[in-house]
């Protein structure tokens, strides 16, 4: 059994952790923190956990989670994150960290949509945590970055295309939607229920943070440098994101030669599922599970490739990869704690 530690075990992604840990067959879970709730059982801070998780939270105590684990999930919010993650790796422990701050490869791409990083140094040594691209770095990385979830959504559903030039990279365009839990469980103005519920908006519109994490990918997959346009919403669900993502083909394939390409590439992942023709992909239809699900189309009419992916924020988005990556890491079947099938209705 492999010790682990989730480090913001409180918020959202942290309890998924938990919930995902729990029912791993070789991993043990021996420490957890929250600042807020030091000293009380995790069980108290979601009840959903009540008679089954009897861990009681630790404080953001370096040496304390050192002395407790070998593995360390840090599901921190960013820059609260680069505060810890490299007293972790000079103690010998493998991060997993789901925040934003060991993304992006250049610190001054990250100081232009972030802020100052504190341990930059550690930047060529993180793996982007995308097993779908990365799989064999990420084996023996002792720093992952988990990437986001809007990112996990866009890179999957367009990787093939990219990856054989088979669009017009200027013309890239992502509209995407998420759940309301992509935005943490602190206290915000934003996510309150009278301003979520029965509301769908747009945000970040020409500036969301993770239109540099997205570029990063898909010029790594196209061997040329991409731009894009990307339009994150608001939807009133708890979990999910849906993203549609536009280009102009460049290729003269038919949508079965497209599909055949989608398929040959995703065939062997455990989970990226190409849906079948006419089943297009629906949050619904991934909560709870580890999957993307993908279908794509060509408009005839417009010379446009339009490909859909949807993920649970959650999950392949968040915790399910982070375990994901830990697997790969640990050189166990990457499968192993994330077999379930999504929840629905
Ligand atoms: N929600 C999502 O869908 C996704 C989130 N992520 C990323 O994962 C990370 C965690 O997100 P999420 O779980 O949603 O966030 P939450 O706000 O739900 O939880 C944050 C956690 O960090 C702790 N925390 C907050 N501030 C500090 C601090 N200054 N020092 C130590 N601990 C702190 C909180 O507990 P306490 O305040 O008690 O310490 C809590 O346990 C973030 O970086 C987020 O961007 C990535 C992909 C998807
Ligand atoms: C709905 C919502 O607010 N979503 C978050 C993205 C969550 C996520 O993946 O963000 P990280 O890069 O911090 O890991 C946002 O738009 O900021």
């Amino acid at each position: 059994m492999v010790n682990v530690a989730i480090v913001g075990a409180s918020g959202y992604t942290g309890v998924e952790l938990v919930r995902l840990l729990h029912a791993h067959p070789s991993v043990e879970i021996t420490c957890v923190t929250s600042r807020q709730s030091v000293g009380e059982e995790l069980a108290a801070v979601f009840p959903s956990l009540f008679g089954r998780i009897a861990h009681v939270c630790d404080d953001v105590d370096v040496d304390l989670v050192c002395a407790k684990s070998d593995v360390v999930f840090t599901a921190l919010p960013h820059q609260t994150a680069m505060a810890v993650v490299p007293a972790f790796l000079r103690a010998g422990k493998r991060v997993i960290d789901l925040s934003a701050d060991y993304r992006l490869r250049d610190v001054s791409v990250y100081e232009q949509w972030y802020q100052a990083h504190t341990s930059p140094e550690l930047l060529s040594e993180a793996v982007y945590g995308l097993p779908e691209l990365y799989r064999e770095k990420i084996a023996t990385a002792r720093l992952v970055a988990n990437p986001g979830c809007y990112p996990t959504s866009v890179a999957l559903a367009l990787k093939p295309l990219l990856q054989q030039g088979l669009v017009d990279v200027s013309t890239l365009v992502v509209d995407a939607k998420s759940g309301a839990s992509g935005a943490g469980r602190s206290a915000k103005l934003g996510s309150l229920f009278c301003e979520v519920n029965e509301g769908f908006k747009a945000y970040g519109v020409a500036g969301h943070r993770h239109t540099p994490e997205i570029e990063q990918t898909l010029s790594d997959v196209a061997g040329t440098p991409v731009r894009l346009t990307f339009t994150p919403h608001l939807l009133p669900i708890n979990r999910g994101i849906l993203s549609t993502c536009y280009a102009q083909f460049a290729a003269a394939l038919s949508i079965g030669d497209l599909r055949d390409i989608y398929q040959q590439q995703y065939g062997d992942e455990p989970f990226v599922r190409v849906l079948p023709e006419g089943v297009w992909p629906n949050v619904a239809f991934v909560r709870g599970s580890n999957f993307c699900d993908i279908n794509l189309t060509l408009d005839p009419r417009t010379g446009r490739v339009i490909v859909i992916a949807a993920i649970d924020n959650l999950v392949k988005g968040a915790a399910g990869q982070a375990v994901q990556n830990m697997n790969l890491m640990l050189g166990i079947n990457e499968r192993q704690g994330l077999e379930q099938l999504p929840l629905f209705p």
